[in-house]
């Protein structure tokens, strides 16, 4: 089994399987569904036989063009009605053909499977403005690309439109912060780009680079004017320079007259002229004006809207009009670097990562404390660093005191999101509150479920009625569905027909690292030009093919998760499903990097058994049993309760295998530890901990004299090989130092020519607040969080398998089905789920036994006599899943592995755990 998933459970790293498919044991007929029928579970030959042999439709009906229905509204009860909200909305002009009808198989593709081309469709917001008169949206025609076959209204827009993001829209006027004439330039800077821009090892002052800078991007305005792609850092820069020199005072004054204005009055019209002056838009987009309202009145606020709905725009008007610092959380760097770029560029930005050197992060902070950044964007780990709190813990009058905290990607807060992230647990609103002395909190997400938002809002402390939700998927998304049994070949037909061949940018989505190169490469064997992305490919490369991808040189991207977060092409025309996403907030991410011009974008999802077998196995590779986290617990406090003072570290390689957890877990518990009900520790940041020392001037008893760290040094160390090696924590306990000083105390004696050393190990660092009173009712309370945990990935999993099948079961029942109706199948089944409609049909398709699973596994352990296993190790191999204890790396050799991947993981453990019962009590004596 393929584990190079950059998914959730992407951290667990196995080799690709011995077997393409895991050998099926003869089965049982397969349990029939309990809670819903599927045509496409029950009778799947059949099903594909639909999909993928379609009668050819008839010439006259092939050629006959038909209006293709509005979808059906998405209602969402105790809520704004979405599709009335939705920030953009779509009308198709009445003659505008739509012979889709529905492709049961790819092959015999009616040329008009899909709409015949992407239409151009305008967004209005809602005239909330009374002051502005509504622009009615009209259509504007693109002209025929690629041979398209010239179906297609030709009605283009005579209005203008001012809220319309095209691909070929004129660019919005930009203006140039009055107080720095680099724009972004510093702000680049101070990230590490400019060191892209050395020449052969010189450093270039900051003119040079500039000037460097300018001459490239001069190259590439031309070429991003006529694309409309505005997506990369030279872009952005060429925005700039677009500003003629003369214009910049005015433009300037107008922008600060502009903030002036909403400081003294926050209304409307105050707030689409400062809208005006910083990003040239007319109009705000639903949600936004509503939600910069709240803000600016001081008011913590959730904000859900949809991909590309203008998210970033609701703290970036409020970050000028505050006068202090807008402190932005972003969960992974990459994100923070695109929303950086974005930025205006008289917004002044930085941000904090963990992949800058120390001087960087030093001028950073530096910036920030003379009150010369108004947006930091920093990751939720900065936040366990006492440094870089004690910075904000000034009273407000000091430049650099925060006036907003914004949760980007918010989901990350709660548990029961699609992706939750241990370290934002961290931001709960007392913490914030308490640390950053800050009043306003903007929690901002595209996917959360009621009961995400629930937890989140309860984490933040956001009042109920501070909730800002629109629909959670745009209007002008067309989804498909179909299951394939051969999807590279559907794929290929389905890139080769209208309207995907038309498509100027698409993505692929697979799940798997391994997929994404193979399919790229086999686009490209077939005339596509693709490339591949994941998280496994060196940054450098990675950035090299946004940059390419945004400069429409690539078509193609075949890409895992981790390529779209951030990424603001406008004109992504389709977006591909190679792979069943892990859930419906996924899913729903992914496709909204489609169609950010607000033109058609089609979305096409490929779904096979195999790979929703494999998430389903995937989905376990989390899960601990109640005594791992009971021997977790004791080494955790192993320490007595006079250390409390002392700081405590636990190496992560060597407790991740002996506790069969992976990282990613024990932080959890650690997190939760500190955060919970009750404070056990405090988390510290984390370090490398052992040291290997070398002396070199004076001898080490000498400098021992001199020197005390170095005297307990010499008494903590194990001699290896000439070397001193020691555990700087223990070290630094001893002489009553924090880690960090003893460090910086060794780079002193190293600077000096004394030693020499090397730090390996990153452990987690802790203090001990409180020793649990009852380990076994702590155990039993995080073995069942964790559970609940688990079950809920499983379940998120199943809906998002159901809805794909629901989607082509119902369209099959449907004479004549198409892309229109599938499209509000989809979005109904969205719609439910995240309104948290629990009644929502899961299939259940997994297998609970099989008559050769407990002679398997009595073979196996037989086999493997000297090993000791759990009963949760034995359902891993024979779901193919590694784990820290049981790689795949050897546990794979196994032919059992990966052999009751369709039998549920529950049933196979328990299984695992009688046949263990029976061997133990068999060798017992
Ligand atoms: N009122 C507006 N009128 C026109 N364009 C807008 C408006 N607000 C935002 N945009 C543009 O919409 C695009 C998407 O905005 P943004 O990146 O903030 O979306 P987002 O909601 O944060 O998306 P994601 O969730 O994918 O990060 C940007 O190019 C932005 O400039």
């Amino acid at each position: 089994m393929d584990y190079d998933s950059d998914s959730d459970g992407s951290h667990i790293s196995a080799t690709p399987p011995r077997d393409p498919l895991p050998r099926r044991p003869p089965q049982p007929p397969p349990k029939p569904p309990t809670s819903y029928k599927s045509t496409a579970s029950t009778k799947r030959s059949s099903h594909l036989d639909i999909i993928f042999k379609l009668k050819k439709p008839s010439s006259s009906k092939h050629d006959k063009i038909e209006p293709v229905p509005e979808p059906e509204p998405i209602q969402q009860p105790d809520l704004p009605s979405p599709v009335g909200n939705f920030p953009f909305q779509i009308r198709r002009p009445s003659d505008q053909p739509h012979p889709i009808s529905i492709g049961r198989s790819l092959e015999t593709l009616p040329a008009g499977f899909f709409s015949t081309r992407r239409a151009s469709f305008s967004k209005i917001c809602k005239p909330s403005l009374n002051f502005e008169p509504e622009t009615s949206p009209e259509i504007t025609a693109e002209p025929k690309i690629n041979g398209s076959d010239g179906l297609g209204s030709t009605k283009t827009c005579n209005k203008k439109l001012p809220n319309l993001i095209r691909g070929d829209a004129p660019l919005p006027p930009v203006k140039l912060q009055k107080r720095s004439e680099e724009g972004n330039f510093v702000r680049l800077n101070f990230n590490g780009y400019k060191r892209k821009f050395t020449a052969k090892g010189k450093k270039m002052n900051s003119y040079s680079y500039k000037s460097k800078y300018f001459k490239r991007s001069k190259r590439r305005v031309k070429s991003e004017v006529d694309t409309g792609s505005l997506c990369d850092e030279e872009g952005l820069v060429s925005e700039i320079k677009l500003q003629s020199k003369a214009e910049k005072p005015s433009r300037c004054e107008s922008v600060e007259a502009a903030i002036s204005a909403v400081r003294s009055a926050v209304s409307d019209e105050n707030l689409v002229r400062l809208l005006k002056a910083i990003y040239g838009y007319d109009l705000f987009r639903d949600g936004q004006l509503e939600a910069i309202k709240m803000i600016l009145a001081g008011k913590s606020t959730m904000l859900v809207l949809p991909t590309g709905a203008g998210k970033s725009l609701c703290y970036q008007i409020p970050a000028v009009v505050f006068p202090g610092i807008t402190l932005v959380v972003s969960p992974l760097v990459a994100l923070m670097i695109d929303q950086l770029k974005q930025l205006p560029p008289m917004i002044q930005g930085g941000l904090l990562s963990s992949s800058q050197g120390p001087e960087e992060a030093a001028e950073t902070l530096r910036m920030v404390q003379e009150g010369s950044i108004k947006v930091l964007f920093v990751s939720p780990e900065r936040f366990l660093n006492a440094d870089f709190l004690s910075i904000f813990s000034t009273p407000n009058s000091t430049p650099n005191f925060v006036s907003l905290v914004v949760v980007d990607e918010a989901h990350c807060v709660s548990e029961w999101s699609h992706n939750f992230r241990p370290s934002y647990m961290r931001l709960g609103a007392s913490l914030l509150r308490a640390k950053l002395n800050v009043e306003c909190i903007l929690a901002m997400t595209a996917t959360a479920t009621t009961t995400t938002l629930q937890s989140i809002m309860s984490a933040l402390e956001i009042s109920s009625t501070n909730l800002i939700q629109k629909a959670q998927v745009r209007d002008n998304l067309w989804l498909s569905v179909s299951l394939s049994s051969n999807r590279m070949k559907d794929m290929l037909k389905l890139m080769k027909s209208s309207p995907f061949l038309e498509a100027q940018s698409i993505i692929v989505y697979c799940k798997f690292q391994s997929e994404t190169d193979v399919i790229s490469r086999y686009l490209c064997d077939n005339n596509i030009s693709a490339k591949s992305y994941h998280s496994g490919m060196l940054a450098r490369d990675r950035s090299r093919i946004q940059e390419l991808f945004c400069a429409n040189k690539i078509r193609v991207v075949v890409a895992t998760v981790a390529f779209g977060m951030g990424l603001d092409k406008r004109d992504v025309g389709a977006v591909i499903h190679y792979s069943l996403p892990e859930s419906l907030e996924e899913y729903v991410q992914e496709i909204g990097r489609g169609g950010r011009d607000g033109r058609l974008s089609y979305c096409h999802l490929f779904f096979d058994d195999v790979t929703y077998y494999k998430l389903r196995s995937l989905m376990y590779s989390d899960g601990v049993d109640e005594f791992a986290v009971n021997k977790f617990l004791c080494q955790v406090f192993a320490d007595d309760t006079s250390s409390h003072s002392k700081v405590c570290s636990l190496v992560k390689e060597l407790a991740s295998r002996k506790f069969d957890m992976k990282e990613e877990v024990m932080l959890t518990l650690l997190t939760h530890l500190e955060l919970g009900e009750t404070q056990y520790l405090h988390l510290l940041p984390q370090l490398n901990v052992t040291c290997t020392l070398n002396f070199h001037k004076t001898s080490p008893m000498l400098l021992a004299d001199k020197d005390t760290a170095v005297a307990a040094i010499l008494k903590k160390s194990e001699i290896k090989q000439g070397q001193y090696v020691f555990n700087i924590p223990t070290v630094a306990n001893s002489i009553g130092v924090a880690p960090g000083d003893l460090s910086n105390h060794l780079q002193n004696l190293k600077a000096k020519g004394e030693i020499t050393y090397e730090l390996k190990d990153p452990a987690y660092c802790y203090k001990i607040v409180k020793v649990p009173s009852d380990f076994c009712s702590l155990t039993e309370l995080l073995t069942r969080w964790l559970l609940d945990i688990e079950n809920c990935k499983v379940w998120k999993l199943d809906a998002m398998y159901s809805s794909a099948v629901f989607a082509v079961d119902t369209c099959e029942k449907t004479h004549d089905c198409n892309v229109a109706q599938q499209t509000t199948y989809l979005q109904e089944r969205i719609s439910d789920y995240f309104r948290g409609d629990n009644n929502l049909d899961v299939l259940d398709k997994m297998g609970q036994n099989s008559p050769f699973l407990r002679a398997d596994i009595k073979v196996f352990l037989q086999s493997n006599s000297n090993v000791k296993f759990t009963p949760r190790a034995i359902a891993r191999i024979m779901h193919g899943i590694g784990s820290p204890a049981y790689p795949s790396s050897i546990w794979s050799r196994t032919h059992f592995w990966g052999r009751y991947i369709q039998i549920d993981f529950k049933a196979v453990m328990n299984a695992a755990k009688a046949e263990l019962m029976n061997f133990v009590g068999k060798d017992a004596p």
